[in-house]
C-alpha cells in the first residue's frame, strides 16, 4: 500500500487559557483521496487545518503527530514547517478577494508560490498553471488587477498557486464560502481535479457529499463519525451527524430541525462523550466515558446497541 498523504494521530490543539480545540483526533488521507471535515462552527475544523499547515498562533500548543510524506510536523522547527508548506502541502484560503493584494497584478500573486521558496517560476509556468484551472487567455489575463477578476476566477488562481509545486496534499478551509452557490460546485470540481489529495474543510454537507470521498465529523474537538461521504450523509449513524444532517434545509423536505442546545466550549472538561448533553439517545456511561471510535462511529448507543 502506498504511504498516506497525511496521517494524524492523537492530535490535540490547545490555546492559552486552557481552550482545547482539538482532542485526540486520528485520521489519514490517502493519495488521490478527498477527505472533508464537517461540523458546527467552533468544533475545531480550522484549528486542525492550521495545525497541518503549521500556521497555528505561536502561543497555541500542539500534541500528538501529524505526518506528511514521512515528515513529522508536530514539534518540527519553523524552518521545516516553512519548507513543507507550499511545497508538500498547498493551501487554498477561504476568501480569495482578501487573499490578493489589490495593488499587485494577479500574476504576481500566483508567482509568489515560487518566490516564497526563493525560486523563479519557469518561463510560461504561471500562465500554463492558471490556464489549467480553466481561465481563458490566461497569459493576458494575468496582467489584470485582482478587482478585474470575479471571486470564482480569483479562487481558481489561488488553487493554481496552491498546486504550483505539485504538493502531496492540498488543505482548503471553506474555499467556497465567499462564492455564489452556482460557482461553488465548479470551483470545487477544479480544486479536486488539481489536488493530488485534499483535506477540505466545509460546513456545507451537500458540497461534501458531492466532492469528498470520505468525511470526518467533528464535535467539541473530537471526531465522532468517519466514513464514505455520500453514505455517512445519506444514512448518518452518530446522533450528532444525524442532527447535523436534519438541520440542513432541503427543498420539499419541510422545515429543518434546529439542533437544540450549544456545543461545549473548548475550555470545558468533558469526561465522557462531548455530545452527551444534547444527545437524544444518551446512556448512563456517556457522561463518564469517552466512546472509542469503532467501525467509523464513536458512540456508546451505536456500538453497544
Ligand atoms: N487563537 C485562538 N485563541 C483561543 N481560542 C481559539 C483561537 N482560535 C480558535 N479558538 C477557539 O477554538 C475553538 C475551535 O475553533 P476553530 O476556529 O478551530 O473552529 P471551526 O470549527 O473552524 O469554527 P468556524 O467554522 O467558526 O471557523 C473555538 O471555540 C474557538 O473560539
Amino acid at each position: 500500500m502506498s504511504e498516506a498523504a497525511l496521517t494524524i494521530s492523537g492530535l490535540d490543539v490547545r490555546y492559552p487559557g486552557g481552550g482545547r480545540a482539538v482532542r485526540g483526533v486520528d485520521l489519514s488521507v490517502a493519495p488521490g483521496e478527498s477527505f472533508a471535515l464537517a461540523g458546527e462552527s467552533g468544533c475545531g475544523k480550522t484549528s486542525l487545518a492550521r495545525a497541518v499547515l503549521g500556521l497555528l498562533p505561536p502561543d497555541a500548543r500542539c500534541a500528538g503527530s501529524i505526518r506528511v510524506g514521512g515528515v513529522e510536523l508536530v514539534g518540527a522547527p519553523k524552518r521545516t514547517l516553512r519548507a513543507v508548506r507550499g511545497i508538500e502541502v498547498g493551501y487554498v484560503p477561504q476568501d480569495p478577494v482578501t487573499a490578493f493584494d489589490p495593488l499587485r497584478r494577479v500574476g504576481h500573486h500566483v508567482a509568489q508560490a515560487w518566490r516564497a521558496h526563493r525560486r523563479t517560476p519557469p518561463p510560461g509556468a504561471v500562465a500554463r498553471l492558471v490556464a489549467e484551472m480553466g481561465i481563458p487567455d490566461a497569459a493576458v489575463r494575468l496582467r489584470d488587477w485582482p478587482h478585474q477578476w470575479s471571486g470564482g476566477m480569483l479562487q481558481r488562481a489561488t488553487i493554481a498557486a496552491a498546486v504550483a509545486h505539485r504538493p502531496r496534499l492540498v488543505v482548503a478551509d471553506e474555499p467556497t464560502s465567499a462564492l455564489d452557490a452556482d460557482l461553488a460546485g465548479s470551483v470545487l470540481t477544479t480544486l479536486r481535479a488539481a489536488s493530488p489529495s485534499l483535506l477540505l474543510i466545509s460546513h456545507d454537507l451537500a458540497l461534501i457529499a458531492e466532492h469528498a470521498d470520505r468525511v470526518g465529523v467533528l464535535y467539541g474537538g473530537r471526531l465522532v463519525e468517519v466514513g464514505d461521504a455520500a453514505g455517512v450523509l445519506a444514512a448518518p449513524r452518530h446522533p450528532y451527524t444525524a442532527a447535523l444532517v436534519a438541520s440542513v434545509p432541503r427543498p420539499g423536505a419541510g422545515l429543518p430541525e434546529p439542533l437544540p442546545g450549544r456545543p461545549p466550549a473548548p475550555t470545558e472538561t468533558i469526561p465522557g462523550c462531548p455530545f452527551a448533553a444534547r444527545c437524544p439517545v444518551v446512556r448512563e456511561r456517556c457522561a463518564d466515558e469517552v466512546p472509542p471510535m469503532r467501525d467509523g462511529v464513536a458512540c456508546w448507543a451505536v456500538s453497544h446497541g
